[in-house]
């Protein structure tokens, strides 16, 4: 085989961002290079041949950065670059992709940089991670020390905080500009803000972890340094970023702290299909790459679609076309098609549930997996009626964003176990373990935690410590579960299942329904057994958790099938042959019925789009004329009346083919009109008391 035959199924736009900056052996780094990628124009495919090439030129795979969304994500790239350099490579290709080391999301690759670089910038390398909801329940517990929680007028609850601070950190504004832009309510409480978010990080450097923000925000601080930068910078030759539309100021910041002079940077996305400004996420960094360089990036626009049909096509982009600023593309497919997509109209989300599951057995019936479809949805609640239909019919579905696995207690529970022995300073974690001891109230729990904090070492302050009368029936196991766990002779993974028999009594003692909660620590258990070490276990997972349990476990039989449920933002990057997309109407997308401010606005038409691309071969759009809000306090739960989504309007209509369903029976000749009474129901009752 000619060395570059593997990259002749590429087309020319794709062949070009391959071989960018790539001579040939040994000359291999290029210029700046922005790769514009329309949906379903091959991104993914192009990044990993990218990647194959560079190594099949020499590039040193340790030497390469490849920052992808989700560690999944990062999985398959590599998976695919290893088939791809074993048509040239042969069986070595293996080999040199196992060197791919540093492939993974931005916030793991920072924390393995930050363990690296710990004793330089001041760090305890044996930090742990707090995920959302540690960080929500550490700001509170910052804001009861400093009185905030009693003030008269009524100070913002852990998850405004929280959210202030991670936007502030991650947009790089100012904590003002924030509060005035996204949370205007809270205006007037700045310097309480301020004085609570500075106490925040204390605590935090004091026990020794860092949240998902400081991940990012440390990476950057170190880039900032000119002796750390260019040490850091003189590990990587290339580094490669996937779905650059959803990074935000500090991630680019970050890349321009790597890369000065863009030497070696390549990064791809699509400005329409950026959807995660919630994270602070910014459309700008993709707009504005090439005018960082001089001369500027390199730009690759990759415009044909081979995903979708041509019909589906032209509706997605005559839906974009109204977007304010963005890269123009053309997108075009040659997949002909006779087939629109189609709005349904259904009389309300039952209805709307029962169109969708009896269209799921159909397709089904004329052979198209069950798993080659999915139904997508703005919010993770939109789907409800629809989980109990599909579980009526014996449908099995499995549903991907919304509560996550790791988000329940028991799971929780476990985890922060092995967490307080990790890093005993984690007060988070130390607290959750204490309170599940019997009789141990959170006064004893802050005392214990406040003496472990003190010693250098966890087992001897623990074991000093003499617990209440009726904490002494548990108290004994714990502490050589702890032992055993420091001593850490069990091995990885043998210390989860320390904890597991640890917690058994506990979990049957702290929930009626065990049985069902064990069967996830069974599925927490195959989780780790594919991590080296507590350590690399307790980051990965902290960092990207698993969307729902089986995205993790990968099918147990192969003989299984099911529908995927999915919300927007979880089906980004994938494709099935058919989709449905529920509550197409104002109030769902847009989610907000209010008006929303103009970015907001953009980001809701961008989500439709994205939903829209994921369609290969046919998509309906639901139109529910009405549907259940899960409302406000002062309004409560309600059905509103619905319209559909203000993102299709009139002047489109012509790319969609319209239905409603059921389909009206039709009047026959002679029949009575429908308006006439056929019973008389008043009558009949009352007549039971004649
Ligand atoms: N050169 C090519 N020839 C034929 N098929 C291709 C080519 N490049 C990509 N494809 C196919 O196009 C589809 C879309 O590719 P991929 O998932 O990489 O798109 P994407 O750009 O990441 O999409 P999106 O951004 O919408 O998530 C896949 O089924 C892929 O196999």
């Amino acid at each position: 085989m000619q060395p570059a035959a593997y990259l002749d199924k590429l087309n020319p736009q794709q062949r070009r961002a391959v071989e960018h900056g790539i001579a040939g052996p040994g000359d291999v780094t290029g210029g700046p290079l922005l790769v514009i990628a329309g949906a379903g124009s091959g991104k993914t495919n192009t990044l990993a041949h990218r990647v194959a090439h560079l190594i099949v030129n020499g590039a040193d795979p340790r030497r390469i950065m490849l920052l992808t969304f989700s560690r999944r994500a990062a999985a398959e790239m590599t998976r695919r670059v290893e088939r791809i350099a074993a048509h040239v490579l042969g069986p070595n290709a293996a080999v040199l992709t196992e060197g791919l080391t540093f492939a993974g999301t931005f916030h793991g690759v920072g924390a393995r940089l930050l363990r690296d670089y710990a004793v330089q910038i001041g760090l305890d390398p044996n930090f742990t991670i707090h995920d959302r909801e540690d960080s929500a329940d550490l700001i509170n517990l910052v804001r009861h020390e400093l009185g905030f929680s009693r003030t008269e007028k009524r100070f913002p609850a852990k998850g405004t905080l929280i959210a202030i601070y991670s936007r502030a950190v991650n947009a790089e504004q100012p904590l003002e500009e924030v509060i005035g832009r996204a949370f205007p309510w809270c205006a007037g409480w700045n310097a309480e803000l301020k004085a609570l978010f500075a106490a925040y990080v204390e605590a935090k450097q004091r026990q020794n972890v860092l949240d998902y923000d400081d991940l990012l925000l440390y990476w950057a601080q170190m880039v900032g340094e000119p002796s750390i930068a260019a040490d850091l910078a003189g590990r990587f030759d290339h580094v490669l970023i996937d779905e650059y539309q959803d990074t935000n100021r500090l991630q680019a910041s970050i890349l321009l702290g790597l890369k000065p002079d863009g030497r070696g940077l390549t990064v791809v996305g699509d400005d329409a299909q950026s959807i995660y400004s919630f994270r602070a996420a910014t459309v700008r960094n993709i707009l504005d790459f090439p005018g960082h360089f001089s001369p500027r990036a390199d730009t690759v626009m990759l415009e044909q679609n081979y995903r979708s049909s041509q019909p589906i096509l032209a509706a997605a982009n005559a839906v974009i076309d109204f977007a304010a600023e963005r890269y123009a593309k053309n997108l075009w497919s040659d997949r002909a098609s006779t087939e629109r997509p189609i709005l349904v109209s259904v009389r309300d989300e039952i209805e709307q549930a029962n169109f969708v599951a009896t269209r799921i057995l159909e397709n089904r019936e004329d052979g198209i997996a069950l798993k080659s479809q999915a139904v997508l949805f703005r919010a993770a609640h939109h789907s409800g009626p629809l989980e109990v239909e599909l579980t009526r019919r014996n449908i099995p579905f499995v549903k991907f964003g919304g509560l996550k696995f790791l988000d329940s207690a028991h799971v929780k529970d476990v985890l922060a176990a092995l967490r307080f022995v990790e890093n005993p300073r984690d007060r988070v974690a130390g607290f959750r373990v204490l309170r599940l001891l019997d009789g141990l109230g959170p006064a004893t729990a802050g005392r214990i935690l406040d003496e472990v904090a003190t010693s250098d070492a966890l087992v001897p302050a623990l074991e000093g410590f003499a617990p209440p009368a009726r904490t002494a029936q548990d108290w004994p196991a714990f502490l050589a579960m702890i032992s055993e766990l420091k001593g850490k002779a069990a091995g990885w993974p043998g210390e989860l299942d320390l904890v597991w028999q640890w917690y058994e009594p506990l979990l049957e003692r702290l929930h009626e329904d065990a049985a069902s909660r064990q069967a996830d620590l069974v599925q927490l258990a195959q989780i780790a057994g594919g991590y080296a070490s507590r350590e690399r276990f307790l980051t990965e997972l902290t960092l990207d958790p698993p969307d729902a349990t089986s995205a993790e476990a990968g099918p147990p039989h192969l003989d299984e099938d099911y529908v995927i449920l999915s919300t927007i933002h979880s089906a980004k990057g994938q494709e099935w042959k058919k989709v449905f997309v529920l509550n197409v109407v104002d109030g769902c997308i847009p989610i907000d019925l209010g008006v929303g401010t103009k970015d907001e606005i953009e980001e809701e038409r961008r989500l439709l789009y994205v939903a829209m691309t994921r369609a290969k071969d046919s998509l309906h759009l639901m139109v529910p004329q009405r549907f259940f809000t899960h409302g406000q306090a002062a309004r409560g739960d309600r059905h509103v009346y619905a319209a559909r989504t203000r993102f299709i309007p009139p002047t489109i209509l012509n790319r969609f083919a319209a239905t409603s369903w059921p389909p009206a029976a039709p009047a026959e000749p002679g029949q009575r009109p429908v308006d006439t009474p056929r019973i008389d129901i008043g009558a009949r009752m009352r007549a039971m008391w004649k």
